[in-house]
């Protein structure tokens, strides 16, 4: 149970990634501030995360079974914490989904809107209205860089995360009436499980549907660049975590965070020209025209990447 003064923090999706590091790393707070309820769909995998949090297990760590695509699941989950006081909601939980789209079926595509679009909807509808009461809370909500900018082939995963965009830009408005803050996490790469599922899941792949010259540039041009951008651009999980750490405990959280300072001339481009010419444009040079180059195309956007952007991202030290 929560002691007097600490913070209550329900994180979902605390299996692996990105979730389990910032449950671990709020846990093990040196001064003990949180309170924190990991939450993930399948106990049976709390192996990783209990070894992580060592000590901190049953002290300031706590563990609940949650699927964020189950309303049952997740109204009984809610209702078992005490007087149902979450103080910060840290929608974590999220799946990918990579590929030509008409070699997509449709029952995969909704999966991929279930979680990472309606798991979240899901979770503030059920957190918020007690927030709302007290007015006071945080909801955090881990987006990513394909909220903000569309990636070639990933087109399904990039149309959930803008949804869940425009449903917080809405939604934070009016918490704010209510002393609710509303933040989003805009990781671009991070080395987790989601990187290693995403590319098991492509090895299976048999492209049913997709032409040759789809299936080739997918293949030949896309994964091999992406691989690349992983390399050079991705981040760890820890970095996330510490990240988010920091946007909890600032005295005037901000909407958007960025944590990785080499997207941020990507959003820029988006903002820069409103017909979206530039940011088309742009990603199809980059992919299709230096693709091979993709490791020299790394160095220039390190440089481009001046200390006076560097500002507008939230670093994890
Ligand atoms: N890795 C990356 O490059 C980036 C990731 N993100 C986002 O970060 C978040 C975390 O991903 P990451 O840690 O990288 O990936 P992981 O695959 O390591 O973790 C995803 C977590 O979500 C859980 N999850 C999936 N579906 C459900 C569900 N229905 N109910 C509850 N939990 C569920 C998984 O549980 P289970 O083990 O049961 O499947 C797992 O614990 C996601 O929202 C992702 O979109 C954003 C930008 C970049
Ligand atoms: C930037 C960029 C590319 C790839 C970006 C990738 C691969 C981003 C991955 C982001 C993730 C994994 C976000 C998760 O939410 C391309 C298209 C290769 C070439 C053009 C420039």
């Amino acid at each position: 149970m929560a002691s007097s003064g600490q913070k209550v923090v329900l994180i979902t999706g605390c299996s692996s990634g990105i979730g389990l590091r910032i449950a671990v790393l709020l846990a093990k707070d040196e001064k003990k501030r949180y309170h924190v309820i990991a939450t993930m769909r399948d106990l049976k995998k709390k192996d990783k995360l209990v070894e992580a949090a060592g000590d901190a297990y049953g002290k300031t760590l706590m563990l609940l079974p949650l699927d964020v695509c189950s309303d049952e699941s997740v109204k009984q989950c809610i209702n078992s914490v005490k007087d149902r006081h979450i103080d910060i909601l840290i929608n974590n939980a999220g799946v990918g989904l990579l590929g030509p789209v008409e070699s997509i079926c449709m029952e995969d595509m909704k999966r991929v809107f279930e979680t990472n679009f309606f798991g979240v909807v899901r979770m503030i509808k059920e957190v918020m209205p007690d927030m709302k009461k007290r007015r006071a809370g945080h909801i955090v909500v881990m987006s990513s860089v394909m909220g903000l900018q569309g990636v070639v082939f990933n087109d399904i995963y990039t149309a959930s995360k803008f949804a869940m965009e425009g449903f917080c830009e809405s939604m934070g408005v009016q918490l704010l009436k209510f002393n609710v803050h509303l933040s989003m996490i805009e990781p671009g790469p991070v080395h987790t499980e989601f990187e290693t599922k995403m590319m098991e899941d492509v090895a299976k792949m048999e492209y049913p549907g997709a032409d040759a010259d789809t299936v080739r540039y997918f293949k030949d041009v896309y994964l091999p660049s992406s691989k690349d951008i992983f390399e050079a651009m991705g981040q760890t999980p820890e970095d996330i975590a510490k990240c988010t750490k920091k946007v909890i405990e600032s005295r005037n959280p901000r909407f958007r965070n960025l944590t990785n300072s080499l997207y941020t001339p990507i959003v820029a481009m988006k903002y820069a020209d409103e017909t979206g010419g530039l940011s088309v444009n742009t990603f199809y040079n980059l992919l299709f025209n230096f693709g091979p180059l993709m490791h020299i195309t790394m160095s220039i956007l390190k440089c481009l990447t001046c200390s006076c952007l560097r500002r507008r991202t939230i670093s994890p030290n």
